[in-house]
């Protein structure tokens, strides 16, 4: 697929890769100005590294002898901006670069929702109409790499998801290798096969999705991610326990749930902590857990624990830890009320 090591330097910002060579699909994470963008128009010939190789297959895309112009890649880039010729109807706007067949774009204008705004001019869309416009025409060229870079964000999260979906589908289906900037934590696991992890900009990490970005949101004290199985447990109308591991999480949850893969968050800063399990609470959630270390930092106590094998950082008050006195090793029990099951994948 996509392979890759480059050096690029622009002002006082920096970028080294390492040797890297990327799955179907990726998904790039990290913290806002690290790079992400900028590791993306490098892939796509926008911009250019100082040194190094990149390769789709084998086809040299740049190398120290050789250099092709981004028209020449067999690419697509799609971004938060959608770049559509406002005066041009959504109709010519695709049609203006399609290779697909009539029936993949009949297809294509069908599934991303846009067969009813083909005859409205690009500048009458709203931001959500054009991303999907703009996903549809960049999928018309048909590419061999596509990149994303934030291009859901003006799309609510239900819409985000379904059309993640339908996207998922037709670049598996004709092997679309992609790469997919998101924020959201539950897009990037259900999409990836791999997430690029970029904490700075030296130290980009490919591995497991949920691995990587819970090992680096829970470094950041953002939402964990967790993937969970259904289970046969009875829950009231409305509610759904799932599984974690041994451990069982009740979940908000729609009646009927879709096949695949369920994904839950829960945000560090919600979880109370307590010694034994609380009989009379009002906290549905109790799972036990163990503590990996405790930390002071700027008058907040971080209590690093590990639930069914995922780590992250509770914050407790000073005083809740000269109640606790907790201690490595031990084990806890994490209380949260129930959460929402995030995404249907
Ligand atoms: N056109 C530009 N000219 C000069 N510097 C730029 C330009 N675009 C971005 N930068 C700088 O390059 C660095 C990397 O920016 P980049 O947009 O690649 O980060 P990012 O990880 O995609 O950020 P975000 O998540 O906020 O979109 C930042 O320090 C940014 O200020």
């Amino acid at each position: 697929m996509l392979s890759f090591n480059l050096h690029y330097q622009r002002d006082d910002f920096e970028l080294s890769v390492e040797a890297c060579s990327l799955p179907l699909l990726t998904g790039v994470f990290g913290p806002s100005g690290i790079g992400k963008t900028s590791l993306l128009r490098l892939l796509a010939g926008l911009e250019y590294p100082q040194t190094g190789e990149i390769k789709y297959l084998e086809q040299v895309w740049f190398d120290s002898n050789s250099c092709l112009a981004s028209y020449q890649r067999p690419i697509a880039f799609v971004t938060q901006g959608s770049f559509l010729f406002p005066h041009l109807t959504v109709a010519k706007n695709i049609k203006l670069s399609q290779r697909v067949s009539a029936s993949d774009l009949a297809y294509l204008v069908e599934s991303f929702g846009v067969k009813n705004l083909l005859n409205k001019n690009a500048q009458q869309l709203s931001g959500g109409q054009a991303q999907r416009v703009a996903l549809v025409r960049a999928l018309a060229t048909k590419p061999k790499v596509l990149f994303l870079d934030e291009a859901f964000s003006a799309l609510d999260r239900k819409a985000a998801t379904n059309l993640l979906k339908i996207l998922k589908k037709w670049l598996k289906q004709h092997r679309i290798c992609s790469l997919l900037i998101s924020h959201n934590p539950e897009d990037l696991v259900f999409f990836s096969d791999k997430v690029l992890l970029m904490e700075d900009s030296q130290t980009l990490t490919l591995g497991n999705s949920l691995e990587l970005i819970n090992q680096y949101n829970g470094k950041a004290k953002q939402a964990i991610v967790l993937s969970v199985e259904r289970s046969e447990r009875l829950a009231d109308e409305g509610w759904r326990w799932f599984k974690l591991g041994q451990q069982y999480i009740l979940a908000e949850s729609p009646e009927v749930l879709d096949e695949g893969v369920h994904l839950v968050s829960i945000s560090p800063s919600n979880i109370v902590l307590s010694k034994q399990f609380v009989e009379s609470c009002s906290a549905q959630n109790q799972w036990q857990a163990e503590v990996l270390s405790v930390n002071s930092l700027e008058g907040t106590f971080y209590v690093e624990v590990s639930l069914e094998g995922v780590a992250f950082k509770v914050p407790i008050s000073p005083r809740a830890q000269q109640t606790l006195a907790l201690k490595m090793g031990e084990q806890i029990f994490l209380m949260h009320k129930a959460v929402k099951l995030h995404n249907q994948f």
